[in-house]
């Protein structure tokens, strides 16, 4: 660890010469952003990382402390390829922990994944060989073996791992197996908990020199830990780091990126991902639309009611907006999103009384007393959930005014004047609490640059 810090040290020094910078510079930021070019370098060790091939057998061992995610991680890992068309199965090859086979069963099931394990068998290498041969015959082209974990690392563990790794590594000389078996490629993944830290660097080190580690997965990055010590996992392994676990969810697993990885790291808010999300969920067709209408300051009911629907088509909430610094606890309090979703599809219910005049005016002239009291009635709500409802309209569109006047570039027409002016629209809309954590304009301009030219959102 102290080696890497030294290494970084220097780089930043070659690259920033303070004496030699001009007055006016502003050194801080100039600074922020050599660090956070050096780590984006410090995780990317130079290699891709090992994909498996759809239709062609791949093993694929899972090591960690106990602890770690590790179960939990292999059935994210499976379930996330079969959504994407792999044939994925589960091998339970963690004798160690009592019940860490029911656990693997119970994710698998739910996932529906086939798994393989035994109750009875202590032998961790006989049930990996085992497991792996069944699914071989039955065509399935991700093998995932969960290994057991430890305390801490004990050579008892290691040499475990070493003889699962190697026993799986020879399957394909079976030969009633290698007859259907093209090609078999083998990784392994390490699975390390994002409030590992320090300890990062050795105990990976010592899971590489057992096992091939091919790949880094970084858990729990929904807490309060930052996970900085994946740079040191990736400095140990030479090897990438692939997804995040975001929550204890089968669906909360991310690809890593390492951009918003490193601002996270660095305190300044995850912007570029909340604007992928953005992208994911309002369809392409419909932003630049939307855009338009916002810069004509036309926010209505029914952009509001349309935006709930993303929101609720994102999947937990909280996750899209806890990458935004100072919204979670304002907006969805940690461990409330149902309520927090519950409110919204009560607010959609009132809105679906509505007439499309009211839905899309800009103001709330229509919305007398008795009109309040009929969508009330129409949805079967109280007035006063009628009232907050419209309320929260008010202040989102107080929020959302803040967008007129938005220039809204065409592709590649995007000149450094309209950026310029964008940033100021943008740092109006924002929050003050979220632009003083950013770091101010100066920093959201160059989060806005990292965007990246080739997304249609830059505009904003
Ligand atoms: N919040 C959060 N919890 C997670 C995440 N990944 C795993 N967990 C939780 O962490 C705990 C431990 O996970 P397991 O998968 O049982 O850990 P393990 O490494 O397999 O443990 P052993 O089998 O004993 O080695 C469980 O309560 C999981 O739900 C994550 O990304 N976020």
């Amino acid at each position: 660890m102290f080696k890497l810090v030294r290494e970084m040290q220097t780089k930043i020094k070659k690259i920033v010469n303070l004496d030699e910078l001009a007055a006016g510079h502003n050194k801080r930021k100039i600074i922020q952003q050599a660090i956070f070019t050096q780590l984006c370098q410090m995780l990317d060790p130079g290699k891709p990382s090992f994909t498996p091939k759809k239709g062609k057998p791949s093993v694929v061992m899972f090591v960690g402390l106990q602890g770690s995610g590790k179960t939990t991680t292999c059935t994210k890992y499976a379930y996330y390829h079969q959504k994407r068309g792999w044939k994925p199965a589960l091998v339970c090859a963690d004798t160690f922990r009592a019940g860490a086979f029911d656990q693997l069963k119970q994710n698998a099931t739910k996932a529906k994944i086939p798994f393989y394990g035994s109750y009875m068998e202590s032998d961790a290498v006989k049930i990996a060989v085992e497991g792996v041969e069944t699914f071989k015959k039955e065509n399935c082209d991700l093998i995932i073996v969960d290994t057991s974990g430890r305390h801490k690392q004990e050579a008892a563990l290691f040499e475990e791992m070493r003889q699962v790794a190697e026993a799986t590594k020879n399957l394909h000389m079976v030969p009633e197996l290698s007859s259907n078996a093209n090609f078999e490629t083998r990784s392994c993944n390490i699975v390390m908990d994002s409030s590992i830290g320090q300890a990062a660097f050795d105990q990976a080190q010592a899971f590489k020199q057992s096992a091939a580690v091919g790949a880094v997965i970084v858990t729990k990055m929904d807490g309060h830990a930052k996970g900085g010590g994946a740079l040191s996992a990736v400095a140990a392994t030479k090897s990438p780091v692939i997804f995040i676990g975001t929550g204890e969810h089968m669906d909360e697993f991310e690809v890593f990126d390492v951009k918003p990885f490193v601002s996270r790291l660095l305190g300044m808010g995850d912007m570029i991902g909340f604007m992928d999300k953005i992208h994911e969920v309002v369809p392409m067709d419909k932003q630049p639309e939307l855009l338009q209408k916002l810069s004509e300051g036309h926010f209505s009911l029914r952009i509001m009611y349309e935006q709930f629907q993303n929101i609720l088509k994102m999947g937990p909430i909280s996750q899209v907006f806890s990458m935004l610094p100072g919204f979670s606890a304002e907006l969805m309090p940690k461990g409330r999103e149902k309520d927090s979703q519950a409110k919204i599809k009560r607010y959609m219910t009132m809105m679906d009384s509505m007439t499309d005049e009211e839905l899309d005016s800009s103001s709330t002239k229509f919305m007398n007393e008795s009109r309040i009291i009929r969508i009330a009635r129409g949805s079967g709500h109280q007035v006063r959930e009628v009232m907050e409802m419209l309320e929260e309209y008010k202040r989102l569109a107080k929020i959302w005014s803040n967008m007129k006047g938005l220039k809204i570039p065409k592709k590649g027409e995007m000149n450094p004047q309209t950026q310029t002016k964008n940033v100021q629209q943008l740092g109006r809309f924002l929050p003050p609490e979220m632009l003083k954590q950013i770091g101010g304009m100066d920093s959201l301009k160059i989060l806005m640059k990292q965007m990246g030219a080739g997304k249609d959102m830059m505009g904003m």
